[in-house]
């Protein structure tokens, strides 16, 4: 059932608190919950984040939001000024003050791909033995069909008998580096629930994101269903962004073979409506702390559940993976090195350049990042390496400290015999080509995630090579 959000009436009070606009909190304070805390806070709410780190929950009452994200920072000062916002590890304060309850602790990959349930299994656990009204539960972690039931059962398990836990799934479709507007301003609210008092509190818990969306003149589309279907919404399109973008990098591929290029046709096919053209740059291949692990678990748990049809997940899987050795391949061939081995290319006494090393431009997260993936290719290969972010320079430290870093671009880049770009960040993308040429020992780059334009490179003497393309236009469009 698909609702304009003005055929329901919202924020009726329906919560023993008495309240009419309920209070929430969001347990997990990392990338989504955070950043949701700060902005319904700004929406009106009373909210209280929640975290297991002391450090983060420190950080976050003084002021300081523990990851980049454009704009986070001066939404949180503001809502820390205006009293309605606060942080806490205890979760008898949690229970006291909340009467939504979502859930956003992390998901991680766990063995053979199925997701690690362990922090919703704890965070569930914690918090419900201290409950003493009806509350519910939202779940916007991303988990497999299936979790609303286990918490349920858990909610059953462990909170007083007298109490009623209802439990509802609303999953999230944030982008980082986005996700501020992307919580304000969400393209689709996804309500999967049970029974009419759960919808009527969700909605309650929204009207924040329905008042402004009026007040703007914007509808917002909500979709009311089950809850496996809530939670199956999540990796279906988070699969379905991926194989988006793996086709696309296939057809870098191709276009490598056949001597086409990928962002032009990428630009063709994406004027056809019904394929759009957003998520068709073809490049490293996608990484971060969703696609990735979100492919898998939802490969893994349609095995358990006897379907074979995701199998081709895998693939997806694969040809994004195949994308890193790739720029590897291509740094050998551009430095004329012995290639007899071509999965391991002999580097030894070649600096390389490596510029960016977050998952994508606009954040510090090096989740799976392709950049420090094909960095630590390199340097397999005996490159003499520095990396540079303008974000993820701490993060990529403790993620991977075998590599080494540089403070500025220039410093990655001084004497280079290659530069690779592997994260599109604006900073990369305005350098100025005859400049840097100043700097490097070889004006060589690889634009691994086709983020330049090649005339403005080639016009001043570099060799560049795109990912499947020869040199066409750069598309602005990345979202
Ligand atoms: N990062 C993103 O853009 C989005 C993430 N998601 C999903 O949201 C979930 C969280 O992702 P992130 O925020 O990126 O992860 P994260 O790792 O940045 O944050 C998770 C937070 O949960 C906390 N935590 C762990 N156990 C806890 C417990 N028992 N009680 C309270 N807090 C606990 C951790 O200390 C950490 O701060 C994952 O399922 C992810 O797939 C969904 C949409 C967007
Ligand atoms: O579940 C999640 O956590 C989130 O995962 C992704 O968001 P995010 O991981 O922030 O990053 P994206 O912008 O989707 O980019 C993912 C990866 O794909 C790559 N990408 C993206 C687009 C493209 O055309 N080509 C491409 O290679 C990016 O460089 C990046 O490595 C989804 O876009 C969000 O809707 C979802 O909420």
């Amino acid at each position: 059932m698909t609702l304009p959000i003005h055929s329901r009436a919202v924020g009726t009070g329906t919560f023993p608190s008495g309240t009419t606009r309920p209070r929430l909190t969001f347990i997990g304070t990392g990338y989504l919950g955070a950043t949701y805390a700060i902005c319904f806070a700004e929406l009106g709410y009373e909210v209280l984040g929640v975290d297991v780190d002391t450090d983060k929950i420190e950080n976050l009452r003084s002021g300081v939001v523990p990851f980049h994200e454009p704009g986070l920072d001066e939404v949180l000062h503001r809502n820390l000024d205006s009293g309605r916002l606060g942080f806490t590890t205890d979760f008898a304060e949690a229970a006291a003050f909340g009467d939504v309850h979502f859930i956003c602790v992390g998901t991680p990959q766990g063995p053979e791909g199925v997701a690690d349930l362990r922090y919703v299994e704890a965070a569930v656990t914690s918090l419900v033995p201290h409950l003493d009204r009806k509350v519910m539960l939202v779940g916007k972690s991303t988990v497999p069909v299936g979790t609303t039931e286990w918490i349920r059962d858990l909610c059953r398990r462990f909170a007083p008998t007298d109490v009623a836990v209802e439990v509802a799934w609303s999953p999230e479709f944030l982008q980082e580096g986005h996700a501020v507007e992307d919580v304000l301003r969400p393209d689709r609210v996804v309500f999967g629930a049970s029974s009419d008092w759960a919808i009527d509190a969700l909605y309650a818990a929204h009207k924040g994101v329905f008042d402004l969306a009026m007040n703007e003149d914007r509808e917002v589309p909500v979709v009311i269903t089950d809850v496996a279907t809530a939670e199956l919404v999540k990796v279906a399109s988070n699969a379905f962004l991926a194989t988006k973008i793996s086709f696309i990098n296939a057809m870098a591929t191709m276009c490598d073979a056949a001597g086409a290029d990928v962002a032009q046709l990428a630009r063709a096919m994406g004027y056809d409506e019904r394929i759009g053209s957003k998520f068709l740059r073809a490049g490293v291949g996608f990484g971060g702390g969703c696609l990735p692990k979100d492919i898998r678990a939802f490969a893994a748990r349609a095995e358990q559940l006897g379907v074979t049809d995701l199998r081709f997940l895998g693939e997806i899987d694969a040809i994004n993976r195949r994308r890193r050795t790739r720029v590897v391949e291509l740094a050998a061939a551009l430095l004329g090195c012995d290639v007899s081995r071509p999965t391991q290319p002999d580097l030894s006494g070649r600096r390389i350049a490596v510029l960016g090393a977050a998952f994508k431009p606009n954040t510090d997260d090096v989740r799976d990042s392709p950049a420090l993936a094909v960095a630590s290719l390199l340097q397999g290969c005996g490159a003499d390496l520095r990396v540079y972010d303008p974000a993820g320079l701490q993060n990529a430290q403790a993620a991977a400290p075998h590599l080494t870093y540089a403070k500025s671009l220039e410093d990655a880049a001084r004497d280079a015999d290659l530069v690779c770009v592997l994260t599109a960040w604006d900073e990369f993308r305005n350098v100025e080509p005859a400049a840097l040429a100043g700097v490097v020992r070889q004006t060589r780059i690889i634009d691994a995630m086709n983020c330049l334009d090649p005339a403005e490179w080639i016009g001043v003497g570099w060799t560049y090579r795109g990912l499947g393309r020869y040199g066409s236009p750069t598309e602005p469009e990345l979202r």
